[in-house]
């Protein structure tokens, strides 16, 4: 029997436990199918994709120190693939292949599919409890993230995690080569890709800011979160990883989750969550509304305030940096993502499927499980969402998280020279001291729009 191992996304050597597994059983190939239409169709990012062609590149090099071949593949759809990876596994004589589970319904799909052709042993890395492990006392999957997190603590409580060790000693030097189909731009390079930078961003996070992640995280002016999600949306670094270095520092974060400390696992937790419930209900993945009451929304058709939401021209500041922020890096924070997504849905009134797609075609953390859930979440249509009735208000908001406008001036320049005060909803001072011609007037009136959308969710 020959085994190889597949990558997905689950692209680190360190901490791969299906990897080691397939190493430990004879494995010297590993596979990667490079399926760029496939993730076009579903509006992947541009930098995403740039990060991955670096960092198969560098898993490459890596993994031929120790003497195994990475095998990168261009691929174009799922459907095609079975019949392309019959042809490399006879060609190689593979029987055998050891991959992490993604769980979105066409990954599913396609796994069920490859099956056929070979034989695929499938593993659970992606996540710290595989699904369906946390579960209510009737054997459902939860509906409400605290009890969920309680019940995910009792299974893990009193574990110490570890980085599984390696099991191949370095064999010679890297010689490996950049596939010719990859146009990578280095627009992903402020992300490193390389292992000892990613453990030394990891570690300063871990050792300089979070102990204060709970007062800073929401204040965008603020490094006070870990930027580590463009890494775990492709598996370079695991949660469990995640857990036992923050054990090395708080060796009991998980007894005490009242601690500070905590506070960062709980966002971890609520990524498991998202995952958990894209395997109880796949239609999430298909665009559905987790609550079918909202179905009978009537979501208003508006490309042209759409495209003034996207350009970050909608005459609210907060909103308009936000937006920027993302067309401009690729990333964007999370109070911004729940204050955008709130705009869009409530105050323009206009479907989140269309701000979940934009947002992944821009984001280089973009998951579909996460956005989705946060998506849904700002919509108040999802699983433990917002209620309908919560609506954001963007000044407010603006002056809690940003309360001198420093965030604000960084992405919207033409408001660089109002004062604090004003700067949240700076129309009339505009108007009174000269500038209002440099930025757009609102597209919505707050007070208006609220009230449309307390109307139209009454459903
Ligand atoms: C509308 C909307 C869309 C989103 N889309 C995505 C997406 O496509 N991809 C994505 O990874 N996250 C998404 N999020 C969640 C969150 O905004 C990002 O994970 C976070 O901003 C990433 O920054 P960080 O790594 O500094 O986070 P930290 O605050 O350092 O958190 C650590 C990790 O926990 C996870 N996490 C944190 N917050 C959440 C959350 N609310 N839901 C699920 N996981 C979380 C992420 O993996 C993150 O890297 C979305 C949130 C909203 C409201």
């Amino acid at each position: 029997m020959k085994t190889a191992f597949w990558f997905r996304r689950d692209l680190r050597i360190y901490g791969n436990e299906a990897l080691i597994e397939a190493v430990n059983e004879g494995a010297r190939d590993a596979l990667f199918f490079y399926c760029k239409p496939q993730w076009q169709s579903h509006n992947v990012a541009s930098i995403q994709l740039d990060l991955l062609e670096r960092r198969l590149l560098e898993l490459g090099s890596q993994l031929s120190e120790f003497g195994i071949r990475l095998h990168i593949i261009e691929a174009s759809t799922f459907a095609e693939l079975p019949a392309q990876l019959q042809v490399v596994c006879d060609d190689k004589g593979i029987d055998c292949l050891y991959a992490n589970k993604e769980y979105e319904v066409n990954e599913v799909a396609r796994d069920e599919a490859c099956e056929t052709v070979i034989s695929l042993k499938l593993f659970d890395g992606d996540l710290v409890a595989k699904p369906g492990s946390v579960l209510t006392g009737s054997g459902e999957m939860f509906k409400v993230f605290t009890p969920f997190k309680k019940a995910w603590l009792k299974c893990f409580v009193g574990q110490q995690f570890h980085f599984s060790s390696w099991p191949l000693d370095k064999q010679h030097e890297a010689n490996f080569k950049k596939p010719t189909f990859f146009e990578m731009t280095n627009e992903s390079e402020k992300w490193p890709v390389d292992d000892n930078a990613i453990v030394t961003i990891v570690n300063r996070f871990i050792k300089d800011k979070l102990a204060d992640y709970q007062d800073d995280r929401d204040f965008p002016a603020i490094k006070g979160t870990s930027g580590l999600s463009p890494y775990l949306a492709l598996g370079i670094v695991s949660p469990k990883q995640l857990i036992a270095q923050i054990q090395l520092h708080y060796p009991e974060v998980l007894e005490n989750p009242s601690k500070p400390e905590f506070c960062w696992v709980n966002e971890l937790i609520w990524r498991e969550f998202y995952r958990h419930l894209i395997v109880a209900f796949p239609r999430l993945c298909k665009g559905f509304n987790f609550n079918d009451k909202y179905n009978a929304v009537r979501w208003r058709d508006d490309s042209q305030a759409f495209e003034l939401w996207c350009n970050g021209q909608t005459g609210y500041p907060i909103v308009d940096a936000a937006m920027r922020q993302l067309n401009k890096t690729g990333w964007m924070h999370n109070r911004l993502r729940m204050i955008v997504a709130s705009f869009l849905t409530k105050h323009l009134l206009i479907d989140w499927r269309e701000g979940e797609a934009y947002f992944m075609s821009k984001l280089i953390d973009g998951d579909l499980a996460s956005n989705n859930g946060g998506w849904q979440w700002a919509a108040s249509t999802g699983c433990d969402a917002q209620p309908y009735f919560r609506i954001f208000n963007p000044i407010t908001q603006s002056e809690k998280f940003d309360p001198d406008g420093s965030f604000i001036r960084t992405y919207v320049p033409e408001l660089k020279n109002v004062p604090a005060k004003h700067i949240h909803f700076p129309h009339d001072y505009l108007a009174a001291f000269g500038g209002k011609e440099d930025y757009v007037e609102p597209l919505v009136d707050h007070k208006e729009a609220r009230a449309r959308a307390l109307d139209a969710f009454k459903v």
